[in-house]
């Protein structure tokens, strides 16, 4: 049984602050709907300590933006963005769209169409994340959106220019400086002057996230992406301090980051408790990283590599980064994560800003479900049908008039039975149902 050398906050100290979020986003979009441009004004005021009468950028605020990086910068920012754009561009050439005749006369297909208008969210509370850019915007690109606009916080009272930058260079056509709620609400109800999108993308944190949760339905969301959480799996072909790091790479992100260790091996667990400890003295970003590992940090022991196939599974992290004697076995077996990072040489900081996956991935379990964002979350696969012959008419009629009736649809029947006279020349009562016909003969 696997043993925990390290445990983490309570789940009903967690759903008691889930909670709290949900109340406070519940009232706030309601007063978005309500009062539309007052009340973005305001809110971005209370929480971002930023006041403008319009927050969508100038052209040459843009630009300003765009000046103030320096040539590597913008350098780095461009091939981060070609490998999303590049990954993007083949996972699209796997979205085929299907023709096909299923009976003789009858063809069902399907089209994947890109979604209209999306609105991508970029977060910049804590840390301007340009990279969520790249991941929204490209993909977006990608899919063939035509309207596709962007809102990211200010960062220290003002537009971040780095997250600036990366959005107008990944092709956002309106870019605004609000950030949480008020962004998530704008995006999707619209106000006098933001034309309301159909689908809102990317991560946030639990406000942004349950925001879009909660306002899914009005408009359709890629996935619950809400602040980090990581999982190492590692076995004694790596250190302590290899997985120590990578622990505490994504534990920077937020108080709330869980980061858990699953290995075979108590003697690699101790070392990475120690190892943690060493570089919390070191790491700048100690003071959120190390409350992080204090509250949300775990370190399980399985008695087994199945065993810990089955915690990874169980725990459905967002990221995984597995670093043991047979990461193909994990790739090939597990089914619940965000994405997997395998073997040493790679890590999820690789996949955060550039390698070409997509970064915006399930959180909070949402991996039973879901992958993270791709180029097919902007398309809408939808079907279409024809029936060429009137032989296929009368014969799938005839089934669908006695199933309608089965179920008591005598309109539904009609549909049927109407094409089953014109089309099969027969005999159908009003609202009765079609007698089993040799169609062959029939004809
Ligand atoms: N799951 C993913 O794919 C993924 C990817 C990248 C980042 N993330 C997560 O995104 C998050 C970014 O968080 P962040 O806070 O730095 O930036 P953010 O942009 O998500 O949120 C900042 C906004 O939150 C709002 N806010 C802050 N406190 C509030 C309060 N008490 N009430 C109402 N609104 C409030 C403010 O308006 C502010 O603009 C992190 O948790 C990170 O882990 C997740
Ligand atoms: N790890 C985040 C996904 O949860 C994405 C990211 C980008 N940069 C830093 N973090």
């Amino acid at each position: 049984m696997a043993q925990y050398l390290k445990t983490s906050k309570s789940l009903s100290e967690r759903q008691q602050a889930n909670k709290q979020v949900s109340i406070t986003v519940e009232n706030i979009l309601a007063d978005i709907e309500q009062r539309g441009n007052a009340a973005i004004r305001e809110l971005s005021i209370k929480f971002d300590n930023y006041d403008r009468q319009d927050y969508r950028l100038s052209q040459s605020e843009i630009n300003a933006c765009i000046k103030q990086l320096s040539r590597q910068d913008l350098k780095d920012i461009e091939f981060a963005q070609q490998q999303v754009f590049n990954f993007a561009s083949e996972q699209k050439k796997c979205l085929l769209d299907l023709e096909v005749e299923t009976r003789p006369g009858v063809i069902l297909g399907h089209k994947n169409i890109p979604i209209n208008s999306v609105g991508c969210y970029v977060p910049g509370g804590k840390y301007p994340l340009l990279a969520s850019a790249h991941m929204s915007i490209i993909t977006a690109n990608v899919a063939g959106c035509s309207r596709i606009i962007s809102c990211a916080p200010p960062f220290h009272g003002q537009p971040a220019p780095a997250i600036v930058a990366a959005q107008a260079m990944a092709g956002a056509t309106e870019i605004y400086a609000l950030g949480g709620i008020q962004a998530i609400g704008a995006m999707a109800l619209g106000t006098e002057t933001l034309r309301p999108v159909d689908m809102l993308v990317g991560p946030g944190n639990a406000f942004v996230a349950e925001a879009k949760r909660q306002l899914f339905g009005r408009v359709g969301i890629d996935l619950f992406a809400g602040p980090t959480e990581t999982l190492v799996i590692a076995d004694e072909t790596v250190d302590g301090e290899i997985c120590a790091t990578d622990l505490l790479g994504q534990a920077e992100h937020g108080i709330t980051t869980p980061a858990i260790l699953l290995t075979n091996s108590m003697k690699l667990a101790q070392e990475t408790l120690r190892e943690v400890e060493r570089l919390l003295t070191r790491l700048p970003t100690a003071e959120i990283a190390s409350q992080a590992w204090r509250d949300y940090g775990e370190i399980i022991v399985c008695e087994s590599y199945e065993e810990m196939l089955q915690e990874a599974d169980r725990i459905a992290s967002e990221h995984v980064q597995v670093m043991t004697d047979r990461d193909d076995w994990f790739l090939q077996n597990m089914t619940n994560y965000g994405a997997l990072f395998l073997g040493p040489r790679t890590n999820v900081a690789y996949g955060d800003k550039v390698i070409g996956t997509n970064h915006t991935l399930p959180t909070q379990k949402a991996a039973r479900y879901t992958g993270g964002l791709w180029v097919g979350k902007f398309m809408k696969t939808c079907t279409f049908q024809k029936v060429l012959t009137d032989e296929a008419s009368t014969e799938i009629g005839s089934y669908c008039s006695r199933l309608c009736q089965l179920e008591g649809f005598s309109g539904h029947a009609e549909q049927a039975n109407i094409r089953v006279r014109r089309y099969g020349n027969m005999d159908v009562p009003y609202a009765g149902s079609v007698p089993p016909v040799d169609v062959a003969k029939a004809s």
